[in-house]
């Protein structure tokens, strides 16, 4: 049914002079300091721990109005709570002080990002030369990074032996003479092998990587697992220290987890029995859910730790192995938390069906979750306070698709209009990771917020980064 449009706010929106076109390519580097104001309610979860929302309507993040952030880098806007980051990290390593927890780059990485985990302690899960490249170049010690890949070409397998990474994950049986061939004179490769157990975990049938009939690593159930591990412990060049699986992202349950332990600690304990081998290292890979709704389960660290360690100890004491050493590779409940997304509404529309609609200036080219996934989010206006009743209006994005919606029956107050900035929580993982270039809009800033001040990590994409890629006509 065609949808009648009866009234459109118009863009005779004052926007503010940093929301002009080129903002957020910003002025340099340029920090600015918030002063701070007075603040009065903690947000809470699934907005970072240091949000506050103002009495005026505004909501700092470490003391930084996401408002003011908007006017100074323009919108669309990644706010990245530096201090969420790190206390997050910290979580992890409180809480499994004898495992080894590297952070999947793929949630989002730059330089930054890669010095506040390496500060922090952690490792990191890498999953194609560009990531690599980028966490050696910001200074990552390449000992502490891990290489994944179901499809790593063989430049990545030279590049990531010539850097000497700490370890690589084979997911596929040409792997093995192909990384074996790579020996470097009495540097055996670390590496372990990613195993399918078989148990169906995740947000969305996309991401559920532990089930078989999909393309990651070697099914353990009548499968060929056992002949991977055979011919990798047949290479002397490689050095099998051991599995890895990962179930899938997503996961607020402890259940699958343990349940993968069980099938892969058997396993370790046929590796013994078959080849004599006790291998040192078990990895359950990451997935851990995060909220995105006030309403969500999140998967907390440390009863992931109590239930993990636990049951780890006991299915080895059962089939007489030493425990070995666990890795976890969580990503998004690192980074998600810690990331705010702010839009500036270009238009709202109501419809004769009784619908409304509240355009901004991001989308799908930003968070193509909503459309990939039907991903929910919450959103709220930031910037002004409003006393209007709420309505229920979908925040839709300015791409050329009808499924390019990034919240599905927000409640917002029934005054929003153009010109109103909304922020969108949790918007720190798998959002910029996965943004495109789609009608040329051009990816969002990223700024940095931690204790009143903010900076710029990384400036909007303009037209002029696409022309730059053109070299013929
Ligand atoms: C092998 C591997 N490790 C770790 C992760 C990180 O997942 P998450 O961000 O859900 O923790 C992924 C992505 O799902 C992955 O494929
Ligand atoms: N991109 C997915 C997660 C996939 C993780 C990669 N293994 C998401 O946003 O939920």
């Amino acid at each position: 049914m065609p949808e009648t449009q009866v009234a459109i706010v118009p863009a005779d929106v004052d926007l503010p002079e940093a929301d002009r076109p080129d903002t957020g390519t910003g002025t340099g580097t340029g920090a600015v300091t918030a002063p701070r104001r007075q603040a009065d309610q903690p947000l809470g979860s699934p907005w970072p721990a240091s949000a506050q929302l103002t009495p005026g309507g505004e909501v700092l993040v470490s003391g930084v109005g996401l408002d003011e952030a908007a006017d100074r880098f323009g919108t669309p806007l990644y706010v990245l709570d530096e201090a969420e980051v790190r206390a997050r990290a910290q979580a992890y390593r409180r809480a499994l002080p004898h495992a080894e927890v590297l952070y999947a780059a793929k949630a989002f990485l730059c330089s930054a990002m890669a010095d506040w985990v390496a500060e922090e302690g952690l490792g990191l899960d890498v999953c194609s030369a560009g990531e690599l490249r980028l966490a050696t170049a910001a200074g990552f010690p390449a000992q502490r990074i891990l290489l994944h890949g179901n499809a790593k070409t063989p430049e990545e397998l030279r590049l990531a032996r010539r850097l000497r990474v700490g370890r690589i994950v084979i997911d596929g049986m040409a792997e093995i003479p192909r990384l074996a061939a790579l020996a470097i004179a009495d540097v055996p490769q670390r590496v372990l092998i990613r195993v399918v157990p078989g148990i169906a975990a995740g947000h969305h049938s996309a991401v559920r990587t532990g089930v078989d009939g999909q393309k990651f690593g070697f099914r353990i159930a009548g499968g060929d697992a056992a002949e991977a591990i055979s011919r990798t412990l047949a290479q002397s060049s490689l050095e099998l220290v051991g599995l890895h699986c990962h179930l899938g992202s997503q996961i607020t349950e402890l259940e699958p987890y343990l349940d993968a332990l069980d099938r892969l600690v058997e396993l370790l304990a046929q590796v013994r029995d078959r080849h004599g081998r006790q291998l040192p290292e078990l990895d359950l890979g990451g997935g851990h859910g995060v909220r995105y709704l006030p309403q969500d389960r999140e998967l907390d660290p440390a009863e992931f730790a109590t239930a993990v360690t636990g049951r780890l100890k006991a299915r080895c004491e059962a089939h007489g192995l030493a425990v070995p050493r666990l890795i976890v590779e969580p990503g998004r409940a690192i980074v998600a938390p810690a990331g705010v997304a702010v839009y500036r509404v270009l238009s709202v529309k109501h419809t004769a069906d009784g619908r409304t609609f509240a355009a901004v200036d991001g989308g799908m080219s930003d968070n193509p979750r909503p459309a990939l996934y039907g991903s929910a989010y919450d959103v709220r206006l930031i910037g002004r306070a409003s006393h209007a009743p709420t309505a229920v209006i979908d925040v839709v994005g300015r791409h050329c698709e009808a499924g390019d919606v990034l919240v599905h029956d927000a409640q917002l107050p029934a005054d929003l209009r153009a010109g109103d900035l909304l922020a969108v929580p949790a918007a720190g993982a798998y959002q910029l990771s996965m943004a495109s270039g789609y009608n040329l809009v051009g990816r969002p800033a990223v700024v940095a917020v931690r204790d009143g001040r903010a900076r710029l990590l990384i400036r909007r994409e303009t037209v002029e980064d696409f022309r730059a890629r053109e070299v013929g006509r």
